[in-house]
Protein backbone atom coordinates (compact mmCIF):
# COMPACT_ATOMS: atom_id res chain seq x y z
CA UNK A 1 0.00 0.00 0.00
CA UNK A 2 1.80 3.59 -0.91
CA UNK A 3 1.78 6.06 2.20
CA UNK A 4 -0.31 8.45 2.58
CA UNK A 5 1.60 11.97 2.33
CA UNK A 6 1.88 14.03 5.48
CA UNK A 7 -0.34 16.87 4.41
CA UNK A 8 -3.34 14.91 3.67
CA UNK A 9 -2.64 12.75 6.76
CA UNK A 10 -2.51 15.71 9.11
CA UNK A 11 -6.03 16.86 7.07
CA UNK A 12 -7.36 13.09 7.73
CA UNK A 13 -6.10 13.59 11.42
CA UNK A 14 -7.72 16.90 12.06
CA UNK A 15 -11.34 16.55 10.40
CA UNK A 16 -11.52 13.43 13.07
CA UNK A 17 -13.75 13.67 16.07
CA UNK A 18 -11.88 14.54 19.51
CA UNK A 19 -9.65 11.44 20.36
CA UNK A 20 -11.32 9.66 23.97
CA UNK A 21 -9.80 10.31 27.19
CA UNK A 22 -9.14 6.64 27.88
CA UNK A 23 -7.18 7.03 31.01
CA UNK A 24 -10.27 8.71 32.47
CA UNK A 25 -11.93 5.54 31.37
CA UNK A 26 -9.09 3.16 32.72
CA UNK A 27 -8.74 5.15 35.69
CA UNK A 28 -12.35 5.23 36.48
CA UNK A 29 -14.27 3.95 39.93
CA UNK A 30 -15.37 0.06 39.86
CA UNK A 31 -13.94 -3.34 38.91
CA UNK A 32 -10.40 -3.96 37.03
CA UNK A 33 -10.87 -2.93 33.72
CA UNK A 34 -10.31 -5.02 30.32
CA UNK A 35 -8.56 -3.73 27.32
CA UNK A 36 -8.94 -6.52 24.84
CA UNK A 37 -7.14 -7.11 21.35
CA UNK A 38 -7.51 -7.97 18.10
CA UNK A 39 -4.91 -10.26 17.39
CA UNK A 40 -4.48 -13.36 14.28
CA UNK A 41 -1.03 -14.02 14.99
CA UNK A 42 2.15 -13.29 16.89
CA UNK A 43 5.54 -14.26 16.68
CA UNK A 44 5.66 -16.19 19.80
CA UNK A 45 2.49 -18.45 19.34
CA UNK A 46 2.12 -18.33 15.44
CA UNK A 47 -1.62 -18.17 14.31
CA UNK A 48 -4.15 -17.89 17.09
CA UNK A 49 -7.46 -17.18 15.54
CA UNK A 50 -8.54 -16.10 11.67
CA UNK A 51 -10.78 -13.06 12.70
CA UNK A 52 -12.61 -12.47 9.22
CA UNK A 53 -14.51 -9.32 10.69
CA UNK A 54 -12.19 -7.66 13.12
CA UNK A 55 -15.46 -4.89 13.67
CA UNK A 56 -17.83 -7.68 14.93
CA UNK A 57 -14.94 -9.31 17.07
CA UNK A 58 -14.55 -5.55 18.77
CA UNK A 59 -18.25 -5.33 19.15
CA UNK A 60 -18.51 -8.66 21.18
CA UNK A 61 -15.85 -7.33 23.49
CA UNK A 62 -17.34 -4.13 23.77
CA UNK A 63 -20.83 -5.74 24.55
CA UNK A 64 -19.17 -7.47 27.17
CA UNK A 65 -18.04 -4.69 29.19
CA UNK A 66 -14.12 -3.99 27.79
CA UNK A 67 -13.09 -0.48 28.30
CA UNK A 68 -10.25 -0.49 25.20
CA UNK A 69 -10.11 -2.63 22.13
CA UNK A 70 -6.56 -2.66 21.50
CA UNK A 71 -6.00 -3.39 17.60
CA UNK A 72 -2.85 -4.50 16.38
CA UNK A 73 -1.98 -2.83 13.25
CA UNK A 74 1.27 -4.22 12.79
CA UNK A 75 0.95 -6.76 9.27
CA UNK A 76 3.98 -9.27 8.86
CA UNK A 77 4.45 -10.41 12.51
CA UNK A 78 0.63 -9.92 14.08
CA UNK A 79 -1.32 -10.09 10.84
CA UNK A 80 -3.05 -6.78 11.25
CA UNK A 81 -3.68 -3.66 9.44
CA UNK A 82 -4.53 -0.08 9.61
CA UNK A 83 -7.96 -1.27 7.81
CA UNK A 84 -8.25 -3.76 10.91
CA UNK A 85 -8.04 -0.27 12.92
CA UNK A 86 -10.64 1.39 10.24
CA UNK A 87 -13.25 -1.23 10.93
CA UNK A 88 -13.23 -1.65 14.36
CA UNK A 89 -13.85 3.03 14.55
CA UNK A 90 -16.87 2.35 12.74
CA UNK A 91 -18.34 0.07 14.97
CA UNK A 92 -17.52 0.65 18.81
CA UNK A 93 -17.74 3.93 20.89
CA UNK A 94 -15.15 3.06 23.42
CA UNK A 95 -11.67 4.22 22.90
CA UNK A 96 -9.27 2.79 20.58
CA UNK A 97 -5.54 1.60 21.02
CA UNK A 98 -3.38 1.53 18.15
CA UNK A 99 -0.89 -1.45 18.80
CA UNK A 100 2.24 -1.27 16.61
CA UNK A 101 6.12 -0.72 16.91
CA UNK A 102 5.19 3.01 16.83
CA UNK A 103 8.74 4.75 16.17
CA UNK A 104 7.60 7.53 14.39
CA UNK A 105 5.68 11.12 13.85
CA UNK A 106 4.14 9.61 10.74
CA UNK A 107 3.01 6.24 12.54
CA UNK A 108 1.09 8.75 15.66
CA UNK A 109 -0.05 11.08 13.05
CA UNK A 110 -1.36 7.82 11.27
CA UNK A 111 -2.95 6.81 14.59
CA UNK A 112 -5.32 9.72 15.04
CA UNK A 113 -5.99 9.87 11.07
CA UNK A 114 -7.65 6.17 11.55
CA UNK A 115 -9.39 7.01 14.45
CA UNK A 116 -7.04 5.83 17.00
CA UNK A 117 -7.36 7.52 20.92
CA UNK A 118 -4.27 5.79 22.46
CA UNK A 119 -0.93 5.02 21.06
CA UNK A 120 1.37 2.25 22.24
CA UNK A 121 5.04 3.99 22.79
CA UNK A 122 7.40 0.85 23.99
CA UNK A 123 10.04 2.23 26.48
CA UNK A 124 12.58 -0.27 24.90
CA UNK A 125 12.51 0.85 21.41
CA UNK A 126 12.52 4.39 21.93
CA UNK A 127 15.62 5.32 23.02
CA UNK A 128 16.53 9.29 24.47
CA UNK A 129 14.89 12.03 23.12
CA UNK A 130 12.89 9.79 20.48
CA UNK A 131 10.44 8.79 23.55
CA UNK A 132 10.13 12.23 25.06
CA UNK A 133 8.63 13.63 21.60
CA UNK A 134 6.79 11.11 20.49
CA UNK A 135 4.79 11.21 23.82
CA UNK A 136 4.65 15.19 23.46
CA UNK A 137 3.25 14.61 19.64
CA UNK A 138 0.05 11.95 21.00
CA UNK A 139 -0.59 14.56 23.92
CA UNK A 140 -0.40 17.69 21.43
CA UNK A 141 -3.08 15.57 19.29
CA UNK A 142 -5.29 15.30 22.45
CA UNK A 143 -4.28 11.19 22.72
CA UNK A 144 -3.29 8.67 25.38
CA UNK A 145 -0.06 7.42 25.59
CA UNK A 146 0.14 3.52 26.85
CA UNK A 147 3.64 3.87 27.29
CA UNK A 148 5.11 -0.10 27.68
CA UNK A 149 7.59 -0.76 30.57
CA UNK A 150 9.63 -4.28 30.87
CA UNK A 151 11.91 -3.27 34.24
CA UNK A 152 12.81 -0.98 36.68
CA UNK A 153 14.75 1.37 34.70
CA UNK A 154 12.45 1.63 31.95
CA UNK A 155 9.47 2.25 34.79
CA UNK A 156 11.50 5.17 35.78
CA UNK A 157 11.50 6.52 32.52
CA UNK A 158 7.62 6.16 32.17
CA UNK A 159 7.06 7.79 35.47
CA UNK A 160 9.83 10.83 34.57
CA UNK A 161 7.61 11.83 31.52
CA UNK A 162 4.55 11.99 33.43
CA UNK A 163 2.61 9.13 31.62
CA UNK A 164 -0.98 8.63 32.62
CA UNK A 165 -1.37 5.49 31.58
CA UNK A 166 2.05 2.97 32.21
CA UNK A 167 1.82 -0.88 30.92
CA UNK A 168 4.05 -3.31 32.08
CA UNK A 169 4.75 -6.26 29.81
CA UNK A 170 5.74 -9.56 31.20
CA UNK A 171 6.90 -10.87 28.00
CA UNK A 172 10.54 -10.52 27.73
CA UNK A 173 10.91 -8.99 24.40
CA UNK A 174 14.06 -10.81 23.50
CA UNK A 175 12.95 -14.68 24.54
CA UNK A 176 9.29 -14.18 24.26
CA UNK A 177 8.91 -15.84 27.52
CA UNK A 178 6.11 -14.69 29.94
CA UNK A 179 7.17 -14.09 33.52
CA UNK A 180 4.03 -13.15 35.56
CA UNK A 181 6.47 -12.15 38.73
CA UNK A 182 7.29 -9.17 36.48
CA UNK A 183 4.76 -7.09 37.03
CA UNK A 184 4.60 -6.79 40.91
CA UNK A 185 8.28 -5.95 40.41
CA UNK A 186 8.07 -3.27 38.21
CA UNK A 187 5.01 -1.92 39.75
CA UNK A 188 6.44 -0.59 42.43
CA UNK A 189 8.68 1.74 40.71
CA UNK A 190 5.84 3.00 39.76
CA UNK A 191 3.70 6.38 40.87
CA UNK A 192 0.30 5.72 42.53
CA UNK A 193 -0.80 8.33 40.21
CA UNK A 194 -0.48 6.24 37.04
CA UNK A 195 -3.11 3.70 35.73
CA UNK A 196 -1.09 0.49 35.98
CA UNK A 197 -1.91 -1.77 33.33
CA UNK A 198 -0.94 -5.93 33.18
CA UNK A 199 0.45 -6.99 29.66
CA UNK A 200 0.84 -10.66 28.13
CA UNK A 201 0.36 -13.95 28.69
CA UNK A 202 -3.20 -13.90 31.08
CA UNK A 203 -5.32 -16.79 31.02
CA UNK A 204 -8.02 -16.14 33.48
CA UNK A 205 -9.45 -14.49 36.37
CA UNK A 206 -6.89 -15.97 38.58
CA UNK A 207 -4.27 -14.38 36.65
CA UNK A 208 -6.06 -11.20 36.97
CA UNK A 209 -6.68 -10.77 40.15
CA UNK A 210 -3.01 -12.08 41.29
CA UNK A 211 -2.44 -8.75 39.15
CA UNK A 212 -5.14 -6.35 40.73
CA UNK A 213 -3.67 -7.10 44.39
CA UNK A 214 -0.42 -5.79 42.93
CA UNK A 215 -1.58 -2.83 42.06
CA UNK A 216 -2.92 -3.34 37.86
CA UNK A 217 -6.12 -1.38 37.34
CA UNK A 218 -6.74 -2.39 34.02
CA UNK A 219 -5.17 -5.80 32.10
CA UNK A 220 -4.51 -6.64 28.17
CA UNK A 221 -5.60 -9.43 26.97
CA UNK A 222 -5.03 -10.98 23.43
CA UNK A 223 -4.71 -14.69 22.81
CA UNK A 224 -7.26 -16.27 25.37
CA UNK A 225 -9.99 -13.48 24.52
CA UNK A 226 -9.44 -14.14 20.49
CA UNK A 227 -9.62 -17.95 20.98
CA UNK A 228 -13.02 -18.28 23.37
CA UNK A 229 -16.27 -18.58 21.54
CA UNK A 230 -18.03 -16.45 23.06
CA UNK A 231 -15.62 -13.34 23.41
CA UNK A 232 -18.10 -10.90 24.90
CA UNK A 233 -18.72 -13.48 27.91
CA UNK A 234 -15.19 -13.94 28.44
CA UNK A 235 -14.46 -10.35 28.78
CA UNK A 236 -16.67 -10.59 32.26
CA UNK A 237 -15.05 -13.79 33.19
CA UNK A 238 -11.89 -12.06 32.82
CA UNK A 239 -12.71 -9.44 35.56
CA UNK A 240 -14.74 -11.87 38.01
CA UNK A 241 -18.25 -10.62 37.37
CA UNK A 242 -21.20 -13.32 37.11
CA UNK A 243 -23.48 -12.59 33.88
CA UNK A 244 -25.86 -9.47 35.27
CA UNK A 245 -22.50 -7.68 36.58
CA UNK A 246 -20.32 -7.97 33.70
CA UNK A 247 -22.09 -5.15 31.18
O1 LIG B 1 -1.90 -12.23 23.64
P1 LIG B 1 -1.50 -11.89 25.05
O2 LIG B 1 -0.46 -12.80 25.62
O3 LIG B 1 -2.73 -11.73 25.93
O4 LIG B 1 -0.79 -10.44 24.96
C1 LIG B 1 -1.49 -9.26 24.62
C2 LIG B 1 -0.52 -8.07 24.55
O5 LIG B 1 0.02 -7.85 25.81
C3 LIG B 1 0.57 -8.29 23.52
O6 LIG B 1 -0.07 -8.45 22.28
C4 LIG B 1 1.59 -7.16 23.45
C5 LIG B 1 2.03 -6.40 24.47
N1 LIG B 1 2.93 -5.48 24.05
C6 LIG B 1 3.10 -5.63 22.71
C7 LIG B 1 3.88 -4.92 21.82
C8 LIG B 1 3.82 -5.26 20.49
C9 LIG B 1 3.00 -6.30 20.06
C10 LIG B 1 2.21 -7.02 20.95
C11 LIG B 1 2.25 -6.69 22.28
Amino acid sequence: MRATPMPELVERAAAQPSALDAAEVLAAPGPVKVIAEVKRKSPSKGELAGIPDPAALAAAYEAGGASVISVLTEQRRFGGSLADLDAVRERVSIPLLRKDFVVTEYQVLEARAHGADVVLLIVAALPGNQLRDLFQQVLDLGMTALVEVHDETEALRAADLGARVIGVNARNLKTLEVDPSVFGRVAAHLPDTAVKVAESGITGPGDVAGYVADGARAVLVGETLVKQSSPAAAVGWLRGLSAQEAV
